[in-house]
């Protein structure tokens, strides 16, 4: 299965001869009298003329969608930001729109989300091909960007071992704990920084449980390197930033040609990721040799496995996805659109997020505070903090937990399916190489199944008489079909000893200044990882007792 991006030139077999006749290395003396413009607007042609063409042949009709422009389609449709704000007002729970000749896909409700991707997920589970970023720098080797094919299945079986099951993932429990004690410590400590200290505990865990790595409290060398070389896929994929995503063909112009500096941009930035995925991962490989090693995700892959074929390769870049690479799904998949949709590397991780969702919740939403708080309380007390084992007797947080991923989905749009053949769906097509994308906002902010959806109200999630319960929003939250996030058991693992322990130990209060309250807006950054826009909140220790008990806690976790 080819996955260039020039293989939906192969539709109009005439245009790809017309294209290959005209492209760069192919034809010297062409290529002196053309120039990238030229290039561009040759190309931009053939994307037109094949459109009207293959109007002819159409044998369902689209779905519907907003009327399109010639040529550009549905271009100026797309909002600067928040696209799924605006995707939600459209009519109609399935939305066709088309970009410059690329077909894409809203899907408004949960049903159509299953349908296709869950129940269809064998056609719905590639990925859009993203050319600078992803082949010409390489992030198509990390899991989010690749392709739906085999290396896909072998990253995600390793991934599934490591942390698909409970089981797994109550393996990592004391980790989670003991971290969680440092960052309550760090708080303590620094309140106004919280945001760092979460970023800060959820680097160091993921870090030691893929490659037994201990993160330096500050200026880590490795997660200087991923953020420099996630910064760089930011840069790659920023909308507009490099004509290669749109004219694809351009990739094979020689480095020397003028205005070809993007190619030894890309060359750069290649060494950076490659580093990314080698250092730590040669490093696991030392310490097995020493016998200094501790057990990881890299450690227990290299013993079980039987390392033919590519399967140290698929090892150390199925190691590289799940740290840097989940970053991969908040990044620019889509290189038609000139909205910021796809467009931003968010640097902070999906878990971080949502940690920092349920810091503004609990600022604003100070009842949901008081009665979790007075849960933790009756069932865990005050001499100790809660662990996991509390879990199942802590029926409040857990709907939290819930209410958490529903009320600011981390990752509103979710990441961008492709479609690898024509689909046929209530009466409607939906074209090959469609760009699929589930509004997983609009699913959780759906006010027909979650009353008043603005508000953070967890009791929604508690059972109430004669009222059916709304759907688990992890249901949707992380996904669907064969690229649902493989992360999910960690992140919600993550988030309920977040909450619960930091809610034990912390009042969390709006802040006031000379005199006056401040109230925090509830706004949230655009880009495929949304997260708060940084508010300000007081953190202080519920009692003297808590206090101490923040500062000798960490001491008594078994690692
Ligand atoms: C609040 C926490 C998180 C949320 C809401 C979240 C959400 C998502 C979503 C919506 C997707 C796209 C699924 C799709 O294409 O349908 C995804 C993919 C992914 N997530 Fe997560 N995620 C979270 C945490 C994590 C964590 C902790 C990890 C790693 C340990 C992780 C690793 C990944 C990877 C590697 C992919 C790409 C999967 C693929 O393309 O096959 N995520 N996540």
């Amino acid at each position: 299965m080819a996955h260039g991006p020039n293989k939906s030139l192969t539709l109009c077999p005439a245009l790809t001869i017309l294209a290959v006749s005209t492209y760069p290395p192919t034809c010297p003396a062409m290529l002196s009298s053309l120039n990238l413009v030229d290039v561009s607007l040759i190309f931009a042609g053939i994307l037109i003329i094949r459109t009207i063409l293959k109007r002819f042949n159409q044998p369902a009709p689209f779905p519907p969608g907003p009327r399109g422009l010639p040529i550009v389609g549905n271009m100026l449709d797309l909002p600067p930001s928040h696209e799924w704000l605006k995707f939600a007002e459209w009519e109609g729970d399935i939305v066709y729109l088309n970009l410059l000749g690329q077909p894409m896909i809203i899907l408004n409700s949960s049903k159509h989300a299953v349908a296709l991707l869950d129940k269809r997920s064998s056609i719905y589970s590639d990925r859009p091909v993203l050319v600078m970023g992803g082949e010409m720098v390489g992030w198509n080797r990390a899991l989010a960007l690749s392709p739906y094919g085999e290396r896909l299945r072998e990253y995600r079986r390793f991934i599934a071992k490591f942390m698909g099951g409970h089981k797994q993932i109550d393996k990592y429990h004391d980790l989670e704990e003991y971290q969680t004690a440092r960052f309550l410590e760090r708080i303590l400590k620094t309140p106004e920084h919280v945001h760092e200290h979460i970023r800060q505990t959820a680097g160091a865990i993921i870090l030691k449980l893929v490659y037994g790595y201990e993160v330096k409290e500050v200026a880590d060398p490795l997660v200087e390197l991923v953020d420099t070389a996630v910064n760089q896929f930011s840069l790659a994929s920023a909308p507009g930033a490099f004509l290669v995503d749109v004219f694809p063909l351009l990739r094979y112009v020689p480095s020397w040609l003028p205005g070809a500096g993007f190619q030894r941009t890309a060359l750069e930035w290649r060494t950076y990721l490659e580093d990314t995925a080698n250092i730590p991962f040669n490093l696991v490989k030392e310490r097995m040799a020493e016998h200094t090693n501790s057990s990881n995700f890299v450690s227990d892959l290299l013993d079980t496995e039987k390392l033919e074929g590519e399967k140290e390769f698929n090892i150390k870049w199925s190691a590289a996805s799940i740290y840097s690479g989940k970053c991969l799904n908040t990044a620019a998949l889509v290189p038609f659109t000139n909205s910021s949709l796809f467009a931003q590397v968010a640097r902070i991780r999906q878990t971080v997020s949502a940690i920092y969702s349920f810091f503004l919740a609990m600022t604003l939403f100070p009842e949901a505070q008081k009665r979790a708080q007075e849960e933790i309380d009756s069932v865990v007390g005050a001499d100790r903090l809660p662990s996991f084992n509390d879990r199942p007797n802590l029926p409040y947080i857990e709907a939290l937990v819930k209410e958490v991923f529903r009320w600011a989905p981390v990752a509103p749009l979710g990441v961008p399916h492709r479609l690898l053949e024509d689909d046929v769906y209530e009466g409607y097509l939906i074209p090959k190489g469609s760009i699929v994308i589930s509004n997983i906002w609009k699913i959780l902010h759906d006010p027909l199944v979650y009353v008043n959806p603005e508000n953070f109200c967890p009791s929604r999630f508690l059972p109430q008489d004669e009222k059916e319960m709304p759907p688990d929003p992890r249901n949707f939250c992380f996904g669907f079909g064969r690229r649902i996030c493989p992360g999910l058991r960690l992140a919600d693992a993550s988030v309920f000893i977040s909450c619960a322990m930091t809610l034990a130990v912390f009042d969390i209060t709006k802040v006031v200044e000379n005199g006056c309250t401040i109230e925090p807006k509830a706004e949230c950054t655009s880009g495929t990882i949304s997260h708060p826009k940084p508010f300000k909140c007081s953190i202080k220790p519920r009692s003297t007792k808590a206090k101490a008990l923040i500062l000798s806690s960490k001491e008594s976790y078994r690692l």
